[in-house]
This record gives structure tokens, C-alpha cells and sequence, in this order.
């Protein structure tokens, strides 16, 4: 064995030992959380916890660390820093990992990789070393040390340790070149200081992050998301944070990377489930989806509200108990008027309408009944009689209708007088891309005039006050304390360290207080207000989109990341400017990542060259690599596209054993590919989303936002172009989705392909 050799399996056994020893103290925090776990359920049953509300309150916090111990497991520790010898010589060797560690006598096994003392794992740089002498990568494979990588900082280290190199970038080039496997993973051991400054940027005010394809952008803003949890802990576990995607398929791509960061408490939410109660697809009309972008829809949702708050042409006789008493359009007129000036969504509004009228009418009735009877009569006694005879209901419904935003949105979309009406300005083109049969789905674009229409209308069954459920709620604030104090004492006798505050055990005991952890309940609450919220593929986002997002978060904290020139809207901004002033002011400022970790460097030149030839202004982001293949484009006019495909794909599983392949399709030609694929490399591994087992997936432009793959066919790209209604944003996706090899087939004439193609470049 050289030299060389053996001091590599010497720091390799050393490190192993090290690891070893942070695992275990994993597997000893494990053990004793689940003593907890079982002492507090046990505790409940027997009694001597308040009632069961707490004990369930204590049992979240115990599952809820439990899940983070358990989901920390892959790749705990992962870095090493050396450090300059402090003041009595001694060298620290600090170890960083995905969560913080200490021995049973607090001293530090680990350092959580958001800690500021881990920072300088991620920022130090040979020029500025921030007491850095060398920084060590640790690759694991389950439990077990396979590699280390060392970048040494300080020159002086080198003489020592000649088995490395000193600006070694192995963990960076394994991590980007490994296979991928349908989901994202984390980066946590490898983020790069431009990523790393903006992960741990200020929480205040909007970040936008521009980034061209695979900077990043997507991985950084979740970890950034869980920087924040870590950072801000006290106010972000309590009012939660969002994060936002494009679709369905993407957040199931980006689901598990929080939990591997240990957070395991964020709200996922695709444009499409953004309304609690809600799955909306996406809008197959892309006219449709740009004027319900709008943000004068905003207005044609108040007009349509105010549409059923109607005033009475002429009187209606209204038949009460055998009594035909007058309702006047005057009376209608001022009860409207008083409901109106109340300031409230126009259920809750409708109570004062009602009151009003239904007093003015038992009125009425009273004055008949006491004229024909000849004796007096008590108008509160008729009060009921008014409120529930038929003609009454008929009569107030008609002029005040309580409704639901399904109903309102639906009758407005479906019924041309309606929509003229509370859009009079809107083009006759307009209005036929948004009229649509009665019942047809929702969709995502239908989603932000629906929650507008929510906040119009608020509930149908008036809620308490705001300051009467406030006041319960302190009450129960109140009662949770004093009972937290009492139970204080018992908790510490049984070695329970827990830390249930008063506000998770009072939301534990109101109504719905099924709902455990703040998570929980924010996502079942169309109102709830979080703490920060995080938006990718922000390009995408229409301004009534925005608008609803900044409801969500009226602090205006967010996190935007996106890539302008992406976008696959008719209506696309254009620029961050144009997108965010109207909702953030002067209160957001703009970051930039410029290097392209997942594509070859001559994929991404193809891409740029496509994009430009079309006038499309892209960022170009520098590649981590070159790339071993070359890309390449096979035309043949007159050929099958599922036979070019089909060639293609093996091809390129010759090139890449064990890839996941994406063959992206036009929309329509998804069904043709799948079945001619399944047939040639069998059902199980073809499939259209990256099930376990499936090694080619076929997927729409549209569908491969924000994904990626090992290598990846294309197929008709002059046909995805002309889907789009020539914006060439799609294309520009698809051909920047692969990590290893592209292929683009076509059997169109050479002069139908867009502009850029024909040239592949080497
Ligand atoms: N510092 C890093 N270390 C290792 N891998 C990284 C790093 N940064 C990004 N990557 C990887 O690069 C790939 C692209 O990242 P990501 O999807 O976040 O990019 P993006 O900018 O959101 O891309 P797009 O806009 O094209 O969807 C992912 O596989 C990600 O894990």
C-alpha cells in the first residue's frame, strides 16, 4: 500500500469512528424520546394529566421530535472543520450535520448546519478563511464512511497532509453527477456561498432569486425555508411557513427535502390547492387563464358580489301567516344601505339586512293586525312569524342571497349577462375565454377568485366576532396556563422535559383543536396568515395569483425564486419589476445564482441558443461541467415519432445504465409514447410520473417544470412551440431538464424547426 493509500484509510477509519459515535448518541435521543412518548400516553390514560387534550398536546411534541430523529438518519454528519488553533494552541475540530448534537454532558458532537458556528462551512474561501484551516466533506453511505473530501484554506496544512488537493470540488462533482431518482434530494453538505449567502439572508421584506435552469434556486429556497424555521423558531412556529409550487407532481418532488432538513412543519401547497378544500387542475385555456390573471378580476368578483344585493323594481306583496303585507323598494334600498355600511362580507352583512327588514315588515304586519283586530299587538311577538314565512325568505333571498364562491364563481363564469354586467369593460373576446358550461372543473386560475370571492363573502353561517372569539381564545390562553403550572411539577418528577406553551395547549382545546400543530392547522384555514412564504417557479404566477399570496402574508416576508425567461404564460411579466411592485412596493430586492449545477455545460449552450434565436432574454449560468455526451438532434421527415423515441431512448440507456429517463411530449402525444414505450421496455417501467421501478417517464413540457432527470428525449419540439402559441419558454424548460445526456427527435421538415436547433453545438 503507497503512502498515499494508507493515510487516506487511516483518516478514513478515524473518521468512521467519529461518525459512529454521533450515531449512536442519535439512536440514545431516539430511545429516551420514546420513553417520553410512552410515559405521557400512558400518563393521559391513567388521569393525572389534566384531560386528554394535553396529554395529546405533550405526545405531538414527542412525535413531532421522534419524526425529526428518525428523518435525520441518511447522511447525518457530513463536514469537518479544522480550525486555527485558539489562544492555548488547541485546534477545534468541528463537526457540522443536519441537526445540533451534545453528549449527556452538553458537550457539542454536532453542529447544526444553520448554526452560525457552521456557517463558515459553506462561506470560507482561501482569501477569506474565517479561521478555517481545512474543510473536510464527509460521504457517507447509510451509516458507513465511503469518501472524504478535503479542501485545505491554509497553505500551511498542505506539507502535512500531500493525499489531497487543495481546491478539491469531489463532494460537489459526486453530488451533481449522481443518479437521480424522480425526487429531489438535499444539498446541504455541499451548498456554495452564493447559495448559502441567500439561504441565510434576513427574514424581512420579499428576496427574489433570479436563476437561470438548475442554479438552484428550488434547493436554496428550501433551505432556506428551514434556516428560517431554525432562526426564527418563536414567531415562525407559531404563525408557519408556506411554501408554494406549480403543480401537484412538483411538490411530490420536493416533499421530502424539508423532512431531511428535520422540518418537518411547513405547508406545501401547489397553485392548485391554495384554497383549503380545493384540488384544482390546471387551465388547458391559456386565453383563459391570462384574463383570469388579471388583476381587474379583483373588481369583477366585488361587482358580482354587489350584482346579489338587489333593490326591488316595484313592491312585492308578501303573504305573512294570511296577511298580505307591502315590501317596498325603499325599504330594500335603506336596509342595504345600513348592511352595506356595516364593512362586513356580505353573509355576515346579510344579518343586519334581514334584522332590518324583517323588523320594517313586522311592523307593517302590526299596524294590519291592529287595524283589523281593533286590539293592540306586540310587534316583537311577530318577529319569528316574519322571519320564517315563506314569501319573506323568497323575497329577502332574492334580494340578499347568502353564498358560497363555488356557487358565485361558477353562475359568473357560466352565465354571459352576469359576467357582461360585472365586467362591462371586458372585450367580447375576453369574456368568451372566460365563459365556460355550468359545472365544468375548477381550475388553478379559478382558485385566486374563489378565495377573492371567500373574502368577499365571508361565511355563510356568521362565526363569532373576531373580538369575541379573540376573547375566548385569550380566556383559553388563560386556563391553559394555569393548568400548564400546576402539571409542571408532576412533569419534571417523571423526567419529562418538554415544552408545551399555552397556545398550543389552548388551540388544543377549542373547537377544531383536533387540528395538532400549527401546520395543520393553517392548512385547513383559508384565512390563516403565516409567518413567511416561500414561492417557486415564481415566473409562473399571474398577478391575481400574487395577490392572493400576499393575503396569505400581509408582513410581505417571502421568498421568491424564479426564472423570468421560464415562464410559460401568454401574459408573462416580463420582468420581477413588473411582477412584484403592484403587491411589495420598493420592499423587495433581487439576488442572482449563476451557476448551473445540474445540466452540461453544451446542453445548456443549445438551450440558450434556442431561446435567443426566438428573442427570449435568458440568464446564462455557468456549468459546474462540461458533460461526457454530446447532445444530439435526430430529424428525419416522414419517420414515426414513437419509433425515433423509442430508438432514442435506448440509445441513450446504452450511454447511461441505470438512468432515469424523461421522454418529453406534447401534451397530446403523451398517451401514443407511453403505450409504444410499455411496449417495448414493459408496463412496470414506463409510467407517467417516477413511481418506484420506472426508468422512463413520459411527461407534457408543462409537467416538467422544475424537475429533472439523468437523460432525456424530446420529442416534436416545433409541435411543443406551436402548443404554446410560439412562446418558446416550454422548449427551453424541456431541453434544460437533463443532469447527463438530451436527445431531441422530430420528423418535421428542417425549416419547421425553431430557429437555434438545427445547429447542435459539440
Ligand atoms: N450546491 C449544490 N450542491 C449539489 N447539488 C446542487 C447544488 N445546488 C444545486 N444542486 C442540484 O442542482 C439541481 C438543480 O437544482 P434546482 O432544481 O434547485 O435548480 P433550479 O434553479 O430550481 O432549476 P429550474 O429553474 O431549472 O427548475 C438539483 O439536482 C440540485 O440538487
Amino acid at each position: 500500500m503507497t503512502d498515499v493509500v494508507s493515510a487516506r484509510q487511516t483518516e478514513l477509519e478515524l473518521e468512521q469512528g467519529r461518525v459512529s459515535e454521533r450515531y449512536a448518541r442519535l439512536d440514545a435521543l431516539r430511545v429516551e424520546k420514546e420513553e417520553q412518548l410512552a410515559r405521557v400516553r400512558r400518563t393521559g390514560l391513567e388521569g393525572s394529566l389534566q384531560n386528554h387534550s394535553e396529554r395529546d398536546a405533550f405526545a405531538t411534541l414527542y412525535e413531532d421530535r421522534l419524526a425529526q430523529l428518525y428523518a435525520v438518519d441518511e447522511r447525518l454528519v457530513f463536514g469537518r472543520l479544522d480550525l486555527d488553533p485558539d489562544e492555548d494552541g488547541v485546534s477545534e475540530q468541528r463537526y457540522i450535520g443536519r441537526i445540533g448534537l451534545t453528549d449527556p454532558q452538553q458537550e457539542r458532537l454536532l453542529v447544526d448546519w444553520r448554526a452560525a458556528e457552521a456557517g463558515a462551512f459553506y462561506q470560507a474561501t482561501a482569501a477569506r478563511r474565517q479561521h478555517v484551516r481545512r474543510r473536510r466533506h464527509l460521504m457517507l453511505r447509510g451509516r458507513e464512511v465511503r469518501d472524504l473530501d478535503d479542501e485545505i484554506l491554509d497553505p500551511g496544512l498542505l506539507a502535512d497532509d500531500d493525499h489531497i488537493s487543495p481546491d478539491s470540488q469531489g463532494a460537489l462533482l459526486a453530488a451533481v453527477t449522481a443518479r437521480r431518482t424522480g425526487r429531489m434530494g438535499d444539498i446541504v453538505a455541499t451548498i456554495q456561498a452564493e447559495q448559502d449567502e441567500i439561504i441565510r439572508a434576513g427574514v424581512s421584506g420579499a428576496l427574489v432569486v433570479q436563476g437561470g435552469p438548475g442554479t438552484g434556486k428550488t434547493a436554496v429556497a428550501l433551505h432556506r425555508a428551514a434556516y428560517l424555521l431554525y432562526t426564527h423558531r418563536d414567531r415562525l412556529a407559531r404563525s408557519g411557513v408556506l411554501v408554494v409550487g406549480p403543480s401537484t407532481a412538483f411538490m411530490r418532488y420536493i416533499e421530502r427535502v424539508l423532512p431531511s432538513l428535520g422540518e418537518t412543519g411547513v405547508v406545501m401547497a401547489s397553485l392548485g390547492t391554495l384554497m383549503p378544500g380545493f384540488q384544482a387542475g390546471p387551465e388547458p385555456r391559456a386565453a383563459a387563464a391570462a384574463v383570469k390573471g388579471r388583476l381587474e378580476m379583483a373588481e369583477v368578483v366585488v361587482n358580482a358580489v354587489a350584482q346579489r344585493q338587489r333593490l326591488l323594481v316595484e313592491p312585492r306583496r308578501l303573504n305573512i301567516d294570511g296577511t298580505v303585507v307591502k315590501l317596498k323598494p325603499a325599504m330594500v334600498r335603506r336596509a342595504r344601505e345600513r348592511a352595506r355600511a356595516t364593512g362586513k362580507p356580505h353573509n355576515e352583512a346579510r344579518a343586519t339586512f334581514v334584522k332590518i327588514l324583517v323588523k320594517d315588515l313586522a311592523e307593517k304586519l302590526r299596524k294590519k293586525l291592529e287595524k283589523s283586530s281593533g286590539a293592540p299587538v306586540q310587534r316583537d311577538l311577530l318577529l319569528e312569524d316574519v322571519r320564517t314565512a315563506r314569501d319573506v325568505r323568497v323575497a329577502l333571498n332574492l334580494c340578499w342571497m347568502p353564498m358560497t364562491p363555488e356557487w358565485l364563481i361558477g353562475d359568473l363564469l357560466s352565465r354571459e349577462p352576469l359576467l357582461r354586467a360585472a365586467a362591462p369593460w371586458l372585450s367580447d373576446e375576453d369574456i368568451a375565454a372566460l365563459l365556460r358550461p355550468a359545472g365544468s372543473p375548477w381550475t388553478e386560475a379559478d382558485v385566486p377568485l374563489l378565495d377573492e370571492a371567500a373574502e368577499l363573502l365571508g361565511a355563510v353561517e356568521a362565526p363569532p366576532t373576531g373580538r369575541e372569539s379573540e376573547a375566548q381564545h385569550r380566556r383559553n390562553v388563560d386556563n391553559a396556563r394555569a393548568s400548564l403550572e400546576n402539571m409542571h411539577q408532576s412533569l419534571e418528577d417523571m423526567g419529562i422535559d418538554g415544552v408545551v406553551d399555552a397556545e398550543q395547549l389552548a388551540a388544543a382545546n377549542e373547537p377544531g383543536g383536533v387540528r395538532r400543530t400549527t401546520a395543520d392547522q393553517a392548512a385547513h384555514d383559508r384565512s390563516w396568515t403565516y409567518g413567511h412564504v416561500v414561492v417557486d417557479e415564481a415566473q409562473e404566477l399571474s398577478p391575481m395569483q400574487w395577490r392572493l399570496l400576499a393575503r396569505r402574508c400581509p408582513m410581505k416576508s417571502f421568498t421568491v425564486v424564479g426564472d423570468i425567461a421560464q415562464s410559460s404564460r401568454l401574459d408573462a411579466a416580463g420582468s420581477w419589476d413588473a411582477a412584484l411592485t403592484p403587491f411589495f412596493g420598493d420592499r423587495w430586492r433581487l439576488e442572482e445564482l449563476t451557476v448551473n449545477y445540474r445540466s452540461p455545460a453544451r446542453v445548456m449552450r443549445w438551450a440558450a441558443q434556442v431561446a435567443q434565436a426566438a428573442g427570449l432574454a435568458v440568464s446564462q449560468p455557468e456549468a459546474v461541467r462540461e458533460g461526457d455526451h454530446a447532445p444530439e438532434l435526430v430529424a428525419e421527415p416522414g419517420g414515426t415519432l414513437t419509433g425515433l423515441v423509442g430508438d432514442a431512448v435506448a440509445r441513450q440507456r446504452d450511454l447511461v445504465p441505470d438512468a432515469l429517463t424523461a421522454v418529453i411530449v406534447p401534451e397530446a402525444e403523451v398517451p401514443a409514447q407511453v403505450a409504444a414505450l410499455r411496449e417495448r421496455w414493459g408496463t412496470a417501467r414506463v409510467d407517467r410520473a417516477p413511481l418506484p421501478g420506472v426508468e422512463v417517464v413520459v411527461v407534457s413540457p408543462r409537467e416538467t417544470k422544475g424537475l429533472e432527470f439523468d437523460t432525456v428525449v424530446l420529442a416534436a419540439p416545433e409541435r411543443i412551440v406551436e402548443d404554446a402559441h410560439g412562446v418558446v419558454g416550454d422548449l427551453y424548460v424541456a431541453m434544460t431538464r437533463c443532469t447527463q445526456a438530451l436527445t431531441i427527435v422530430s420528423t418535421a421538415e428542417e425549416a419547421r424547426l425553431p430557429a437555434g436547433l438545427s445547429a447542435v453545438p459539440r
